[in-house]
């Protein structure tokens, strides 16, 4: 069963040309993590307001677990929706203690038993006295997330959860919110402009820009074959080529010479493309076919990430990002010699 389904939904505000969401569908099954994952500005607060129902938009249709709450003839306020909500600032109640700010808006008669229920769900049994400000951000951040989840709610929304947490914390808490959701049985719907988050705590990935859904899929199908070229720039990292289809639809002829790839989303031999390689890809062998020179070089402790500059079959010059295993002896200057991996490598449509 899908818990959320928009169809055909746009939202422009007043006082703005362009619509902020632009005639969007997505459906969301039941018991999955998905995020919104895009740049600022691309409509993904937006989408989540629509759901949340404090935005109502001119187009579309929005069903909660099958029944309409927003389309031309219907619209369901927010407090009917159940609808649960994890803000960005997790905006907990500073005069509540923990215990009450997560009963805060729960009335069933074992308001008692379920608020404990959930203190254990996310690990903070012991701190239902303390206030808002004697937590860490982590611990506020469970606070909010027991809260949302308290009253069973059809769905839990949660707009940039890891954004106030420093790097530790944010993989901490990555990692133990999947938990918590995952474990509650909930289905929720995250909001993150950050490629970590989505790839790490997400049954599914909804890439957005200027209000357009650009590719839905797992994180590792975004990932490994990204459909355009903002996907394939915005999550990860990639060199672009042109080229053309070749042979059998196995391989790209571009000018560093012929790719092969696995994965060539339907396209003919010989139609114009690009294609995406991602910098794990491109692996340092003496044997390789591209020679270049490196120009700049990056120890990040799991890889040596590197600028190589390529000559192309015209004789200009490309510089191609690549990932050099940490151990490998390599300077500015040097001259290396790669090979394409296919595993990593997506044939894009061409604009
Ligand atoms: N209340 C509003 N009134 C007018 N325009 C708005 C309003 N809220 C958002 N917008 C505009 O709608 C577009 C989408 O905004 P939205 O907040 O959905 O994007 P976002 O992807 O969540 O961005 P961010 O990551 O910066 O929060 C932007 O161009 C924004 O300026």
């Amino acid at each position: 069963m899908n818990t959320i389904e928009l169809n055909g939904v746009s939202k422009t505000y007043i006082g703005s040309r362009d619509p902020a969401v632009n005639d969007i569908n997505l459906t969301v099954e039941k018991g999955s993590i998905i995020t919104l994952l895009g740049p600022s500005g691309c409509g993904k607060s937006t989408t989540l307001r629509l759901i949340a129902g404090f935005e109502r938009p001119e187009t579309g249709r929005i069903a909660l677990e099958e029944k309409i709450v927003s389309d031309n003839k219907t619209w369901v306020p927010p407090e009917k929706r159940g609808v649960g909500m994890v803000f960005q600032d997790y905006a907990l109640f500073p005069h509540l203690n923990v215990f009450d700010n997560i009963g805060f808006g729960y009335k069933g008669k074992d308001r008692k038993n379920r608020v404990m229920e959930v203190l254990d769900l996310v690990g903070l049994k012991g701190y239902e006295k303390r206030y808002p400000h004697e937590l860490s951000g982590g611990q506020q951040q469970r606070v909010a997330l027991a809260r949302a989840l308290a009253p069973k709610p059809v769905v839990v929304l949660l707009d940039e959860p890891f954004s106030n947490l420093d790097a530790d914390m944010r993989t901490n808490m990555r990692i133990e919110v999947k938990r918590i959701i995952k474990e509650a049985g909930a289905t929720a719907v995250l909001v993150s402009h950050d490629q970590k988050d989505a790839l790490a705590i997400s049954d599914r990935i909804v890439v957005m820009n200027e209000g357009i859904v650009q590719q839905c899929g797992t994180p590792k199908e975004i990932y490994q074959y990204p459909e355009n070229k903002f996907v394939a720039n915005f999550v990860g990292q990639s060199n672009i080529l042109e080229g053309k289809m070749g042979k059998d639809e196995q391989s790209v002829i571009t000018d560093i010479g012929v790719i092969p790839c696995n994965h060539t989303h339907g396209f003919k031999e010989g139609e114009e493309v690009y294609i995406s390689i991602r910098p794990d890809s491109l692996e340092m062998d003496n044997t390789g076919k591209i020679a270049g020179i490196i120009k700049e070089t990056i120890f990040t402790g799991e890889s040596i990430d590197a600028i190589v500059e390529v000559e192309l079959n015209d004789g200009s010059k490309k510089d191609l990002l690549t990932h050099i295993h940490p151990e490998e002896e390599v300077k500015e200057g040097d001259k290396v010699r790669f090979k394409v991996l296919p595993h990593f490598v997506a044939v894009i449509r061409h604009d």
